[in-house]
């Protein structure tokens, strides 16, 4: 059995759903698909949650309206057939009551998760109808059915393998079966997610969970590129990656993929591909446990990071010192992501900075602290880098001008970091591509 995951470009107009459903059935292979919004909804469902937090309702009506609008325009192109366009009428119906009925109900986080799952729902019902029009057997699997986390918001792919497996095992007639992405169950039994950009996330761990042949995320671009593609201008895409080179690409910025995405098939070993819909002949990106060459093989960025500084006499020759730092950062649940040390500071870097103030009240009593914001990390991954000098060599002659305010080099083999200011970022990419890349 194998997965195909299409992101919300990949199902944002009719067209691109026809071309979904032909890429589904060019052969007979059992498969789960996974499905993300109609590209632009989720981004309009946080918009109309946010204003319903803010007491906004007139405004999250108006936006409630033009979003209804636009799929009313859809599914008059999506579908021909009267009983088949009844259908989807239906179903705007249903989801757009009940998106009108939360504008009255008093707002809660939980009912805010509840409006972001309305897109994946929409967007499977929408395509199981053009495929029944088009007389292609399936079956609706709803992700709120096995997809679950627990109370620490981690998968639990125990639990969804076993549902998962029974459902599929109850409809062993079926050999395709549409799902949604991003949705799940918390601890609670609550509609959840698996943060934005998580379809990737749901693919992986069904992949995971069912031992997939292979997963494949099929988007808008034909592959993972080395370097980013909306920033620079001459970009490649790379045939083969390891898991560890993905998993580090994604983590430090590479949008293509969510940064959880590559564990659940790394573990499983389930071979993840990056395909484009546009162009489906196009190799993409093929990632496994090997890494088929040494070298750099891509650069990355990551923005909205925080520097926090920490300066204290008391650390030279001390030991214990950096547990007590790590210890504050860990009491709030606030995961760090560079480091570097001297014998009297320690700095770090963090990507969310919800609990700054009371980290940094903490640390005060460590030592003196002071923090910069604004900061982008920009990652040069590939396999075996930090031991080949030359890499070294090409990556610190591209950084002549930049303003480097950390580097983080022999924590892995496969990654060199560094730190600059968020206003540099295209330079540095830039120069990283001409630099290192030569291109
Ligand atoms: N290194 C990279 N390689 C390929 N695409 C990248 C990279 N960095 C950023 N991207 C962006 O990621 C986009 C695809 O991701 P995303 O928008 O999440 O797709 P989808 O909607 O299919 O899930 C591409 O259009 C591209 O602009
Ligand atoms: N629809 C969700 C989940 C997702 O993964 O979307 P996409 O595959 O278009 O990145 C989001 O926008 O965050």
């Amino acid at each position: 059995m194998k997965i195909m995951k299409f992101g919300g470009t990949s199902v944002g107009k009719p067209q691109r759903m026809y071309d979904v459903a032909r890429l589904i059935t060019k052969d007979s292979e059992p498969k789960i698909v996974v499905l993300s919004a109609v590209s632009g909804t989720t981004n309009s469902l946080v918009e109309i949650a946010n204003l319903l937090a803010a007491q906004k309702r007139e405004e999250a009506k108006e936006k409630i309206d033009v979003l209804e609008a636009k799929y009313q325009e859809f599914i008059k192109e999506l579908v021909q057939k009267e009983d088949a366009y009844a259908q989807a009428k239906a179903i705007i119906q249903e989801h757009f009551e009940f998106l009108n009925i939360i504008l009255k109900i008093s707002y809660s986080e939980a009912l805010s998760k509840d409006i972001l799952a309305q897109g994946e729902l929409i967007s499977t019902k929408l395509f199981s109808v053009y495929l029944g029009e088009q007389g292609i057997d399936h079956m609706l699997l709803p992700a709120l059915n096995f997809m679950s986390i627990d109370e620490n918001d981690e998968p639990q792919v125990a639990a969804i393998s076993e549902k998962l497996k029974a459902q599929v095992a109850q409809n062993s007639s079926k050999n395709l079966f549409i799902t949604q992405g991003y949705i799940c169950r918390n601890a609670k039994g609550e509609v959840d997610n698996l943060k934005r950009g998580g379809s990737d996330y749901s693919a992986s761990l069904i992949a995971a969970a069912i031992n997939a042949s292979v997963c494949e995320i099929w988007t808008d671009i034909d592959g993972m590129h080395n370097n980013d593609p909306r920033v620079v201008n001459k970009t490649q895409p790379i045939e083969q990656l390891s898991f560890d080179e993905a998993a580090e690409l994604a983590y430090f910025g590479a949008k293509i993929l969510h940064p959880a995405s590559i564990w659940p098939a790394q573990q499983y070993n389930v071979p993840v591909k990056l395909l484009n819909t546009m162009e489906p002949e196009a190799k993409g990106t093929t990632i496994t446990s090997e890494a088929a060459s040494k070298g750099v093989k891509a650069v990355a960025a990551k923005d909205g990071i925080t520097a926090v500084n920490i300066k204290s006499s008391r650390m030279l020759l001390a030991y214990g010192f950096l547990r007590k730092v790590f210890e504050i950062f860990e009491k709030y649940r606030t995961p760090i992501d560079m480091i570097t040390t001297s014998e009297v500071a320690v700095s770090v870097t963090i990507d969310t900075d919800a609990a700054l103030p009371s980290i940094r009240k903490e640390l005060e009593a460590l030592g003196s602290v002071d923090t910069e914001n604004d900061m982008t990390i920009v990652s040069i991954v590939g396999n075996e880098i930090a031991h080949n000098t030359e890499t070294l060599q090409d990556v610190f002659n591209s950084l002549t001008g930049v303003d480097v305010r950390m580097i983080s080099y022999g924590g892995s083999p496969h990654n060199i970091s560094i730190l600059v200011p968020a206003a540099q970022k295209k330079e540095v990419l830039q120069k990283i591509n001409s630099g290192v890349f030569k291109l």
